[in-house]
This record gives structure tokens, C-alpha cells and sequence, in this order.
């Protein structure tokens, strides 16, 4: 049976970065998975978004069931996705039988300076720097709230995104595939 696992951290704490690494690390051990972007699906379901915690509630219940959907079809699914409250996930958790939660950890300063020095392959989305406009953004203007049990949790301080997508793709293995 296909399995959901959801990548959630700050903004620029590396989830795609890594998710993109665990997508490749999977394939080369017969694994295949699609990853569900956030950011990608935004610009279809809310080309113009406001980020309120209605609009939020929205969009999460909807990427839960579009993951819910894919696993019932058999294919693996990677969340990537902040998801700062924690009853975004916990839906997933509930609708999809085989789910586990990532915790991409890094401290929000880092994030902060990982966000501005973001490569080009991502558009640059000065996430942080709107937060002092007035933007409710996860980490500062509005909580975001740590997973309170993931079942993987990677420490990108100390690993960087192959170590972590590495790490990530063993687990997956052991939770999932035995
Ligand atoms: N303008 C503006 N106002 C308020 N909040 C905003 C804004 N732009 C981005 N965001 C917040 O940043 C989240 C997107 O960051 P992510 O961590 O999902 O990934 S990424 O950094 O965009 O790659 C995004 O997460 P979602 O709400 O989950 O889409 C928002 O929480
Ligand atoms: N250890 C690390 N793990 C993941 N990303 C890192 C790490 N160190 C630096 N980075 C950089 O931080 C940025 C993270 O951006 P991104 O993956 O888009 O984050 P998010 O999807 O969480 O917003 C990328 O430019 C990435 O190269």
C-alpha cells in the first residue's frame, strides 16, 4: 500500500531542497514518489493567496485529500509543504493510512539567511522580508507549531542536503517498504 510523508519546517529551512534529494535517493532503490509542492499547487488553487487561517484551512484540507487520492491510486507521496499549524498535518495523518511527518529543523535566523541567499533554481520569495509589512508568516507574525511527535526529524545544522535526503530515504525504507 502507497504511504504520505510530509515534510514541514519553517520557510527556508530546506524541505524542497532536501524533499527533491529524497525523491532521487528513493529512485535509485526502486522507489518512486511524487512530491506535492505547495508552492507549485498555489499558483493553481490560489493564484492571488492571502494566507489567513481561513484560506490556510482551505488549501491543507485540500492537499491532504490530493495526497489521500494518489496513495489510494498506489503512488508514494512527499508533502512539501510549512503547514504551520499542527491540525493541517494531523488531517493528512488521519485521512492517509501509511503517514509519517518529517520535521526539517533549522533555526529561524538560518532560515532567515538561507531564504536570502536562496538559489536561483528557486524564485526568490523574500518570504521574511514581507513579514515586516504586516504578512503573516509562519515563525514570525504567526506561530508555527512543532511537530509534537514526527516520526523522522533532521537537523540541518549538522547535516547537509544529501546527508539529510540520505538519512530520510533509510527511514522511509524502514517505516514503509519492510
Ligand atoms: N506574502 C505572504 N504572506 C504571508 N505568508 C507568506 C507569504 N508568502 C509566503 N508565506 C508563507 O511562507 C510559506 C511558504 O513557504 P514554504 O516553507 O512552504 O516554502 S518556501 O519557502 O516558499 O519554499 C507559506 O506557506 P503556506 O501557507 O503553507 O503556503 C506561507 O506560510
Ligand atoms: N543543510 C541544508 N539542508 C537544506 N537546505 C540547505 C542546507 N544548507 C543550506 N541550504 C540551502 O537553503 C535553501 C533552502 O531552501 P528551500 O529548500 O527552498 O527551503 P523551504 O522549501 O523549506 O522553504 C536552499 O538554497 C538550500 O541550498
Amino acid at each position: 500500500m502507497a504511504w504520505a510523508v510530509w515534510f514541514t519546517g519553517l520557510p527556508g529551512c530546506g524541505k524542497t531542497t532536501i524533499a527533491r534529494r529524497t525523491k532521487e535517493h528513493l529512485s535509485r532503490m526502486g522507489v518512486k514518489v511524487k512530491i506535492l509542492e505547495l508552492d507549485e499547487i498555489r499558483r493553481v488553487v490560489t493564484p492571488n493567496p492571502r494566507y489567513t487561517d481561513e484560506e490556510r484551512d482551505i488549501v491543507y484540507a485540500s492537499l491532504a485529500y490530493m495526497a489521500k487520492l494518489l496513495c489510494d491510486a498506489g503512488v508514494n507521496v512527499i508533502i512539501d509543504a510549512t503547514a504551520n499549524r499542527r491540525r493541517y498535518r494531523d488531517l493528512a495523518r488521519k485521512l492517509v493510512e501509511r503517514f509519517a511527518e518529517v520535521y526539517i529543523k533549522a533555526p529561524l535566523d538560518v532560515c532567515m539567511e538561507r531564504e536570502a541567499l536562496r538559489k536561483a533554481e528557486f524564485a526568490p520569495k523574500e518570504i521574511y522580508k514581507k513579514a515586516a509589512s504586516g504578512a503573516k508568516v509562519p515563525g514570525v507574525s504567526v506561530a508555527y507549531e512543532e511537530p509534537v511527535s514526527p516520526e523522522i526529524v533532521v537537523d540541518t545544522t549538522t547535516l547537509d542536503p544529501e546527508g539529510a535526503a540520505e538519512l530520510i530515504s533509510k527511514k522511509i525504507l524502514e517505516i514503509f517498504e519492510r
